[in-house]
């Protein structure tokens, strides 16, 4: 048995995770064509390099099916209920900043809180009927971080991405999404609310709490984490 690593398989999460590793002397790679996920590591014995989608990375170390894993922590925290109970964070690698925020149009210039955004809800529905929608596809985290603001009287929707557009698009009144350089809310012209940060992300090394592990995986685990930390 060999200690399974999941990795983000593209993009640039995939090419940052990379660098990480090989700056602590472990060469992850990708092997046969592009299109191929198949992957080798050099630099130390006994280690597996599985290439998965950043999204399912949460599932696959919360089933036991991989023993590390590299994915942003709104991903833990978005997929996996009491994450904490199934994942250890082992190190944050310093890149993939994301913060998830609560965005609405900037020409609604009575709002900037979530009060604000509580008191437009209520106008909202009884003005047309329907509740006022939030696109996203952080469901669990918006919906607990919205409950313990106070704000009720909206719908979510889900968007899978894109997100930002569903405003323009009219199928969603305000957003919750994650943004780094801002640029994707300005060209969508929204605005986050003051007190709409849901979460801070970063790309974070993960230890499954389930995984099924012999003497030579725990080994393994230890001397990676010990290069790694
Ligand atoms: N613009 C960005 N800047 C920095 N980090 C980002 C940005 N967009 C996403 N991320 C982070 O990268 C991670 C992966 O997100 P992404 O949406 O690419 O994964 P995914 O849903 O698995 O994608 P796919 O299914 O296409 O492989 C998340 O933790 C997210 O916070
Ligand atoms: O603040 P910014 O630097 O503009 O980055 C934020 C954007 O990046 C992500 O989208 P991604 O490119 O992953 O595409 P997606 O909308 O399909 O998820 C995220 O969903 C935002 O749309």
């Amino acid at each position: 048995m060999t200690l399974k690593l999941g990795v983000p398989s593209k993009g640039r999460l995939m090419e940052k995770t990379f660098d990480w590793f090989a700056q602590h002397g472990i060469t992850l790679q990708r092997t046969g064509s592009d299109r191929e996920y198949a992957g080798a590591v050099a630099g130390i014995e006994g280690v597996s390099l599985i290439l998965l989608s950043a999204g399912e990375i949460p599932r696959e170390l919360a089933a036991g099916r991989i023993h590390m894993g590299v994915t942003g922590t709104d991903l833990v925290q978005e997929k996996l209920a009491l994450w904490e109970q199934l994942v250890e964070p082992v190190e944050e690698l310093g890149f993939g900043h994301a913060d998830l925020i609560i965005a609405v149009p900037k020409a609604w210039i009575d709002v900037d809180t979530l009060d604000d955004l509580d008191a437009a809800a209520a106008a909202f529905r009884a003005a047309h009927g329907f509740r006022l929608r939030i696109a996203t596809k952080y469901h669990r985290l918006v919906r607990n971080f919205l409950r313990d603001s106070g704000v009720a009287d909206y719908a979510l929707v889900d968007s899978q991405g894109a997100t930002e557009g569903t405003v323009a698009n009219e199928t969603a009144e305000a957003i919750a999404d994650i943004t780094s350089s801002g640029e994707t809310l300005r060209a969508n012209h929204l605005k986050i609310l003051c007190d709409g940060m849901v979460l801070r992300s970063q790309a974070t090394l993960w230890r499954s709490r389930t995984a099924p592990m012999d003497e030579r995986i725990r080994k393994t685990l230890k001397e990676l984490e010990a290069r790694l930390g």
